[in-house]
C-alpha cells in the first residue's frame, strides 16, 4: 500500500478504465447509458410522440449538439436517422407488427420483417442484430441470446407478457427487454368481456350449429349476467378494465390479487378478497394474472375442487395458469359448466386438445390483443423504445433494468452520473490484485429516507465499480448480476442531513473495504477507500478523498497527489503539464493540518505522458500521486 513516505506511485492508466475507447467504435456509440455515460453530461429528454407511452430519455447532451459527424444518430428532418458513414443498426421483427411501428423503426435502422422462423433460423440471423421484436409466438431462449453472441441489444416485447422471454439470460447478456404494456390493455379486457357474454349465451355453438343446418334454441339457453358474482383473479391494467366494464353490466365484482393496493379496487366498487374466497362465491372467474413460476398451473384439481359447482372459466390471459387436464376433468364432472379460452399452455394447441374440442369451451386463437387500435398502438409504443434503447436512452418499460418514473429521473439525472464516476474511480484507487468484495454507499439527504428511491444510482455505481475490471460487457441490466458473479457485496445506508430539501441528495460517499489503496490518502481511518461526491449546478464533484476535502469537478482525467503544504506546488506541477501542452481545467487543494499534507486534485483536458507524469512525481515535496480517467 502506497503510504505518505513512499516516494512518487506513478500509476499509469489502465486501458480498460477508458470507457469511450475501450469500446468497439459501433458499441460506443450505442447504448450510451445503458454502456457507457461516463464522458459528458447529460441532460433529460422527454417525449410524447404516442399518447399512451411516454418514453424517457436520458441523453447526452454535449454529444447531440457537439457531434452531429461523430455521433451516428442525428435529427434529419424531425426523424431520427443515422449518419451515412455508420452502420445502421438492424433490427429483425419476428412477428407481424403494424406498419407505423414499422416505419419508426425503418427510420432508425435496418429492418427485417422475418415471421416464422424456426429456433435454428432465429440463432442464425440473431448473431448480425441489434434488437429483436417478438410477440407472444417467438420463443426468446438462452440459446438465442447465446447465438447473438453479445451482439443483440434490446429484445422488445410487442405486448405484455415476457414469459416468451428468457429474462435471466437475457440480464446475464447484458440485453435489454422491454415491453409495450400499455397499449392493448382495452382490446384485451374488451375481448375478455365478448368471451364471458358469448359463453354465456352460447353465441359460438349456437353460430356452429346453425351452420350446420340446425335451428337448436333450447339446446342453447343461456344464463344471464346481471347480478351474478365475476371475480377477477388479478387486479392490474386488464383485470381492472374488465371489472370496470362487468360493473356496467349489472354484475357483483370481487378480485383476488396479492400485490394490488385495495382503495384502487374499492374506488370502483371492487372488493379484494382472498383466493379460496374468490374462487368459492364466483359465477365467473377471469383470469388476469401474469405467467410466473408462482401462477403456473394456479388452476388445478384443487382449486377446482372449491369452486361452485357451474363455475364459469374465462382465461384472456395466459394458458399455462390453467392445469388443462384438470380443466377437462372438472368440465366433464360438471363441476365448471363453460369455458372460454383465449390462450393456451401450448400455442397453437394440438389439433386434438380435448379441451379445444370440448362442446362447452369457447376458444379464441390468442387474439386478445388482436385489434387494429391495440395493434398499432402495439407497434409504436414498442418500435419508440427499442429505438430509445439503441440510441442509449433509458427505457421507461424497461423489464430487466431499473427502472425510474420520469419525474423522479430528473431529479436524479446528475446524480446518476456522479453514481458512475464515483465507482470508476474508486475501483481505479485499488493497488492491482486487491479484489473488491465489498462496497458500502451512503445517500446523505435532507429528506425522509423512504422518498429515495436508489436503484438506479446503485446500478450506475455498481457499472461503474466492474466496468474497469471485468472484460465483459457491463450495462445497467447485468452490472448487478456480474457483481454478485464475482463475489462484491453492495451495501447502502442512508444518512439523514441538514441539508437543503430541495435537492434529493446532498452527498453520496462510496466506500469499498478491505483494500489496498494505490493511493494511501484516499485510505479513510478504518483502511478503507473512502471518497465522496456531491452535484454543484448539475456538474457532479469529487469533494473528499480520504480524509481530505477537495472540490473538483468529475469530468475528463485527474490527477491527485498528495504533496507537503507548501507555496509554489500548484506552479510547479502546471508548469510540467503546460510544457507537454495538457491543459489543466481545473485545480483544487485539500489539506488537513497548515503546512504539513494536502492533497491537489487536478483536472486535465489531455491525457499527459508518461514522460510528465513521471516529472511530477520526481517534484521533491510531492509524496504520492495517481492518474485516473473518468
Ligand atoms: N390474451 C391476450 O392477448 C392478452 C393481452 C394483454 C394481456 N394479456 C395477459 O393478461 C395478463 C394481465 O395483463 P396486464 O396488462 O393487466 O398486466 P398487469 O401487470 O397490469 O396486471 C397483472 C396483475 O396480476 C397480479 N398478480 C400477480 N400475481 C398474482 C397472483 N398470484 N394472483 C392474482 N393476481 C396476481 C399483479 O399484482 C397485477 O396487478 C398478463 O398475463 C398478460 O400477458 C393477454
Ligand atoms: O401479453 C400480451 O400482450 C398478449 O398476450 C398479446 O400477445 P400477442 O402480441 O402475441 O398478440
Amino acid at each position: 500500500m502506497a503510504s505518505s513516505t513512499t516516494k512518487p506511485i506513478f500509476t499509469p492508466p489502465s486501458t480498460t478504465t477508458s470507457s469511450s475507447s475501450s469500446q468497439p467504435p459501433t458499441r460506443s456509440s450505442l447504448l450510451s447509458f445503458l454502456r457507457n455515460t461516463s464522458s459528458t453530461p447529460i441532460s433529460l429528454k422527454l417525449s410524447h410522440s404516442h399518447p399512451s407511452f411516454r418514453s424517457l430519455s436520458i441523453k447526452n447532451a454535449t454529444k447531440t449538439i457537439e457531434s452531429a459527424e461523430t455521433s451516428p444518430v442525428s435529427k434529419v428532418g424531425g426523424k431520427d436517422t443515422i449518419n451515412s458513414q455508420e452502420t445502421k443498426p438492424t433490427v429483425l421483427v419476428s412477428e407481424k407488427l403494424g406498419e407505423a411501428g414499422l416505419e419508426l423503426l425503418r427510420n432508425f435502422g435496418d429492418v427485417d420483417c422475418s415471421y416464422d422462423l424456426s429456433q435454428e433460423d432465429l440463432c442464425k440471423k440473431i448473431a448480425s442484430c441489434d434488437a429483436l421484436i417478438v410477440r407472444s409466438g417467438t420463443k426468446v431462449t438462452r440459446q438465442v441470446f447465446e447465438a447473438a453472441k453479445g451482439k443483440l441489444k434490446v429484445v422488445g416485447r410487442a405486448g405484455v407478457g415476457i414469459d416468451n422471454v428468457d429474462l435471466q439470460a437475457a440480464t446475464e447478456f447484458g440485453c435489454l427487454v422491454v415491453n409495450a404494456p400499455t397499449a392493448n390493455t382495452v382490446a384485451a379486457a374488451e375481448h375478455g368481456i365478448a368471451l364471458l357474454a358469448s359463453m354465456a349465451r352460447n353465441v359460438a355453438q349456437a353460430d356452429a350449429s346453425m351452420k350446420a343446418g340446425q335451428w337448436q334454441r333450447n339446446k342453447y339457453v343461456g344464463v344471464s349476467l346481471v347480478g351474478k358474482t365475476l371475480a377477477v383473479m388479478g387486479f392490474g391494467k386488464v383485470g381492472s378494465e374488465v371489472a370496470r366494464r362487468a360493473k356496467g353490466l349489472g354484475m357483483e365484482v370481487i378480485t383476488h390479487d396479492p400485490y394490488a393496493p385495495a382503495d384502487r379496487a374499492r374506488a370502483i366498487g371492487v372488493e379484494v378478497v382472498s383466493f379460496d374466497e374468490a374462487i368459492s362465491t364466483a359465477d365467473f372467474i377471469s383470469l388476469h394474472m401474469p405467467l410466473t413460476p408462482a401462477t403456473k398451473k394456479v388452476f388445478n384439481d384443487d382449486s377446482f375442487a372449491k369452486v361452485k359447482k357451474g363455475v364459469r372459466i374465462i382465461n384472456v390471459a395466459r394458458g399455462g395458469v390453467i392445469d388443462e387436464d384438470a380443466l377437462v376433468r372438472a368440465l366433464d364432472s360438471g363441476k365448471v359448466a363453460q369455458a372460454a379460452l383465449d390462450v393456451f399452455t401450448e400455442e397453437p394447441p394440438p389439433k386434438d386438445s380435448k379441451l379445444v374440442q370440448h362442446e362447452r369451451v369457447t376458444v379464441t386463437p390468442h387474439l386478445g390483443a388482436s385489434t387494429k387500435e391495440a395493434q398499432e398502438g402495439v407497434a409504436i409504443e414498442i418500435a419508440e423504445a427499442v429505438v430509445g434503447a439503441l440510441k442509449g436512452e433509458l427505457a421507461a418499460t424497461a423489464v430487466n433494468a431499473p427502472m425510474v418514473p420520469a419525474e423522479v429521473l430528473s431529479e436524479l439525472a446528475p446524480y446518476v452520473v456522479l453514481a458512475e464516476r464515483l465507482g470508476r474511480l474508486a475501483v481505479q484507487l485499488v493497488a492491482g490484485g486487491s479484489g473488491i468484495k465489498s462496497a458500502k454507499v451512503v445517500y446523505k439527504s435532507a429528506r425522509d429516507p423512504d422518498d429515495l428511491d436508489t436503484r438506479l444510482l446503485r446500478a450506475m455505481i455498481t457499472k461503474g465499480i466492474i466496468e474497469p475490471i471485468s472484460d465483459s460487457f457491463i450495462n445497467l441490466v447485468n452490472a448487478d448480476f456480474t457483481a454478485k458473479k464475482k463475489g462484491l457485496r453492495i451495501s447502502e445506508e442512508r444518512e439523514v442531513v441538514d441539508a437543503s430539501p430541495e435537492l434529493p441528495i446532498f452527498s453520496i460517499q462510496l466506500q469499498l473495504s478491505n483494500v489496498d489503496s494505490k493511493f494511501g490518502s484516499a485510505a479513510s481511518g478504518g483502511g478503507d477507500i473512502s471518497i465522496e461526491g456531491k452535484v454543484k449546478n448539475g456538474i457532479p464533484h469529487l469533494t473528499r478523498v480520504g480524509s481530505f476535502s477537495v472540490d473538483v469537478s468529475l469530468e475528463g482525467n485527474l490527477i491527485l497527489c498528495r504533496q507537503v503544504d507548501q507555496p509554489g506546488m500548484i506552479g510547479q506541477v502546471g508548469n510540467i503539464l503546460g510544457e507537454q501542452n495538457v491543459n489543466v481545467s481545473f485545480m483544487s487543494v485539500g489539506r488537513t493540518v497548515r503546512r504539513r499534507n494536502a492533497i491537489m486534485a487536478i483536472g486535465v483536458d489531455e491525457e499527459p505522458s508518461l514522460e510528465s507524469l513521471k516529472k511530477i512525481g520526481e517534484v521533491p515535496a510531492i509524496e504520492e500521486f495517481v492518474f485516473l480517467k473518468l
